[in-house]
């Protein structure tokens, strides 16, 4: 492992969602644990969160042969400002800032010796590749979803084929490579009577600027998604490289981003049930049902007589939601069959002998957790990409039954339903098939991201290209990293691609690590040229 200043650097910028932060933190550990020196940016809103839930320090953290630390920034905003929960408001807030602060960060990094050879976003913000381009550096996107709902949107936002429109709400779709989706898993916010115009809006912005980064990593595996991974390759620069939150170099879990602490109550009870006994219930951080659903899902559970761990989190204040009850006596009923948390280590509750079956909303987060981890699913989707990611689960990679459509369908599954379904994915012939094949995915999931196994060796050559292309930057242009050329500074703000290649390739040579440190060299050496002046 090299001193931390000596790695090569690479910025990651997430949006301020867990859905967001988990997986592009979980590329960084990848990458520090390949060499890398990491950056991971948020807003501080976040940073303050993750700080408290999540362990994370100031000083650097070591993974693998490579460093990870964090850097937050003001997105301009008092901190208890409501407009954030407003996309419509708080995505332009967020990107007129982080076009400003963001090179700042980059700028002042390069003046500590720490000059940054790629940037890497999330969905969300794909003005961060805008950024990268105005200071002539490579950029990369971290898509969190599915390649299959990758390439839904991009059929869609090119208008490749049919989707449910205002005149014809009701139609399936079929893309290539994929089954036919019934017109309700199409993901949810292509639909014409979308409840969030603006969420479309803000994952459809990604495909405006898909031209920009050299690379878009996919939280999924080759052998998951074989299909539409080898037809959207040959349209995208796209890489496999998930599951991410298995990293075979650094299995140490210290560097989290968590934004609420997980409660470890939930483990110890665990520990205490027999094996495949427990249900456990999570809908993510973002989705929050009704009063009257939440209610028959606590009667459908107490009444299927197993044992559940569900987790219940507080709405956040401004999101509109008020707090869900579970009904009154509910708990002493259940007794010890019962454990509530407001946040659980999910990884490791998918992972405990003791759980049985997770229903769930079907983020895709949490679809890879639990295919990794070979657990069947209780699909109970709700909007976006998880009514699809449900389809998948229960039709295609066959480890799930479905409880429900999606929100759209606005129908309340009752609890005898909830209760038929919860006995159907514990026990029984079709419990024991759904395990079967859960566990299928969990060996190949495993033979994916082992050292050799397709998604190490994608994350493996992503590695390489962000190397090769750090030497030709530092040896084409020492400042890049500092100061914005001035064509640089103006193709801020516009679409038009420049080929980022033209503006960093000088040298020809590609010999890798060596030549990098020689230039890292040089680049010192310049430093204190410049300071001396
Ligand atoms: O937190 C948010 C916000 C948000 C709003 C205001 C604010 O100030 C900060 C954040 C908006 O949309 C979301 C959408 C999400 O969908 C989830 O997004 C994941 C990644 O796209 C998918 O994998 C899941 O399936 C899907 O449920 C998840 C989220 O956590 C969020
Ligand atoms: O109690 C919980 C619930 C969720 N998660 C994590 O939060 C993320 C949720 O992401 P997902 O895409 O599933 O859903 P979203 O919250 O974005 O809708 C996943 O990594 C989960 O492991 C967790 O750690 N504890």
């Amino acid at each position: 492992m090299g001193s931390e200043s000596s790695l090569v650097h690479v910025f990651l910028v997430s949006f301020p969602a867990q859905g967001h932060v988990n997986p592009l933190l979980r590329l960084g550990k990848r990458l520090a644990s390949k060499g890398l020196l990491v950056t991971f940016t948020t807003p501080e809103s976040i940073g303050k969160q993750m700080r408290k839930a999540s362990n994370i320090g100031d000083q650097p953290a070591p993974v693998g042969d490579g460093f990870i630390r964090f850097e937050f920034f003001e997105d301009g905003w008092d901190e208890d400002e409501p407009r954030r929960q407003d996309l419509d408001q708080y995505l332009p807030q967020l990107e007129k800032v982080g076009k400003v602060i963001i090179p700042e960060m980059i700028r002042r990094n390069a003046e500590q010796g720490r000059p940054i050879s790629c940037l890497i976003n999330n969905p969300f913000i794909p003005w961060v590749s805008d950024v990268a381009q105005s200071l002539g550096l490579p950029s990369a996107m971290l898509w969190v979803q599915s390649c299959a709902c990758f390439a839904a949107y991009y059929h869609y936002y090119h208008d490749l084929v049919p989707f449910p429109s205002e005149t014809a709400m009701e139609i399936d779709v079929q893309l290539p490579c994929m089954p036919l989706l019934k017109h309700d898993e199409v993901p949810s916010f292509l639909y014409p009577t979308t409840p969030y115009p603006f969420l479309r809006r803000a994952i459809l912005g990604q495909y405006k600027n898909l031209d920009r980064p050299f690379c878009i990593l996919l939280d999924t595996f080759q052998e998951l998604e074989h299909e539409i991974v080898e037809y959207m390759s040959k349209i995208c620069p796209i890489k496999t490289v998930g599951p991410l939150f298995k990293n075979p170099r650094a299995p140490n879990a210290a560097v989290k981003g968590d934004f609420v602490k997980a409660d470890y109550d939930c483990i110890r009870w665990l520990d205490s049930k027999p094996p495949a006994s427990v249900v456990y219930v999570s809908f993510g951080s973002v989705v929050y049902l009704k009063q009257d659903q939440w209610d028959e899902i606590a009667y459908g559970l107490l009444n299927s007589g197993v044992n559940f761990l569900w987790v219940m989190k507080p709405p956040h204040k401004d999101s509109g939601y008020t707090l869900l009850k579970l009904p009154e006596g509910l708990l002493e009923k259940a007794g010890e069959r019962a454990k509530v948390v407001e946040w659980s280590p999910q990884e490791q509750v998918l992972a405990h002998p003791a759980t049985a079956c997770f229903v769930t909303h079907c983020g895709w987060n949490s679809s890879m957790e639990a295919l990794t981890s070979g657990m069947p699913v209780v699909a109970f989707p709700q909007w976006g990409d998880q009514v699809t990611d449900a389809k998948y689960l229960v039709d295609v990679f066959k480890v799930g039954l479905r409880m429900c459509r999606g929100e759209a369908e606005d129908k309340l599954i009752t609890r005898d339903v909830v209760e038929r379904c919860l006995r159907e994915a514990t026990v029984g012939h079709k419990a024991v098939e759904m395990k079967e094949n859960a566990l299928r995915w969990k060996t190949a999931a495993e033979a994916a991201f082992v050292e050799g196994g397709s998604s190490d060796r994608n994350i493996h050559a992503f590695v390489d290209e962000v190397r090769r292309r750090s030497v030709e930057l530092t040896a084409s242009k020492p400042a890049a990293a500092a100061e914005p050329t001035a064509e640089a500074a103006d193709a801020n703000g516009k679409s038009d691609r420049q080929d980022g290649d033209s503006q960093l390739v000088v040298s020809p040579e590609k010999n890798g690590l060596a030549l990098h440190n020689r230039c890292r060299k040089k680049w010192r050496i310049w430093r204190l040229i410049r300071a001396a002046l």
